[in-house]
């Protein structure tokens, strides 16, 4: 057995009124890139938000690099676990600023090689340090939100729909840049997508989420002939 990354063992939780994650047990394998899918309102981003512990499980546990969630400094435990989404949110300001941003919070100095060598590994030449973030484009923005978490070296990326407003190109450019990530850090990643296709082909691991449930883990070729009925519908395109 593969070892784990993270492991959620009977995990529920409730957002409002609303069952959103019904006793979910799983685990997302170290060094591995799992896709997370299914339909809109399954409960994906709040599993998400779960492995770095932005929430916390009503009822079970989650284990994240060994150690229980709630004995996990916030602070630290949100460096080794970081995450981007679809939105790639940044502060006015340069580049530079952005990326300097979760170090000024915490009062600490940035390695400024580091910060050259990162915005070259996603693709950017250094002169994008200096330039306004408001002046990127989608794609360029979601490279520097990539930096921004990859400045942390975190052992796991959570990424929450990073490619859904791209278009075609910068799609393709920001899976690439993933996957050179997976391979130079051998970083665990665990990734959101609406894209059925992009998750089976970037996947090693899937998970199908339903309705809070977790209906089927395992390898991502399961997308190709899912044996459970609902996610054979649901890859059909019969369930939204
Ligand atoms: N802050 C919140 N307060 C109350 N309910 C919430 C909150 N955030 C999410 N929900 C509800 O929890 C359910 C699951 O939401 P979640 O965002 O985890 O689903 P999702 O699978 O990521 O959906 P999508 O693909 O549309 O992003 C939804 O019904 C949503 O309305």
């Amino acid at each position: 057995m593969q070892e784990a990354a993270i492991s959620f063992q009977d995990v529920s939780m409730k957002r409002g009124e609303q069952q959103v994650l019904k006793q979910i047990s799983g685990q997302f394998p170290q060094g591995k890139i799992t896709t997370l899918v299914g339909p809109s309102g399954a409960g994906k981003s709040t599993l998400l938000k779960l492995c770095n512990g932005l929430l916390s499980p009503d009822e079970g546990s989650i284990t994240i690099l060994g150690n229980p969630l709630e004995n996990w400094e916030p602070v630290e435990l949100r460096t080794r676990v970081s995450m981007a989404l679809q939105s790639a949110p940044m502060i006015s300001g340069t580049v530079e600023e952005n990326l300097t941003l979760p170090y000024a919070l915490q009062g600490a100095e940035v390695d400024v090689d580091k910060m050259r060598r990162i915005i070259k590994e996603v693709g950017l030449d250094v002169d994008y340090l200096q330039r306004d973030s408001k002046d990127l484009s989608g794609g360029q923005r979601q490279k520097v939100s990539i930096a921004r978490t990859l400045l942390m070296e975190p052992d796991i990326l959570l990424l929450d729909e990073i490619t859904s407003a791209l278009d075609r190109a910068s799609r393709q450019e920001v899976e690439e840049l993933i996957q050179h990530i997976h391979k130079t850090f051998g970083t665990t990643i665990i990734w959101i997508t609406h894209n059925l296709e992009q998750a089976g082909r970037i996947g090693h691991y899937t998970w199908v989420l339903m309705d809070g449930e977790l209906v089927e883990q395992g390898e991502s070729s399961l997308l190709e002939d899912p044996q459970n009925d609902r996610v054979r519908q649901f890859v059909r395109g019969d369930e939204a």
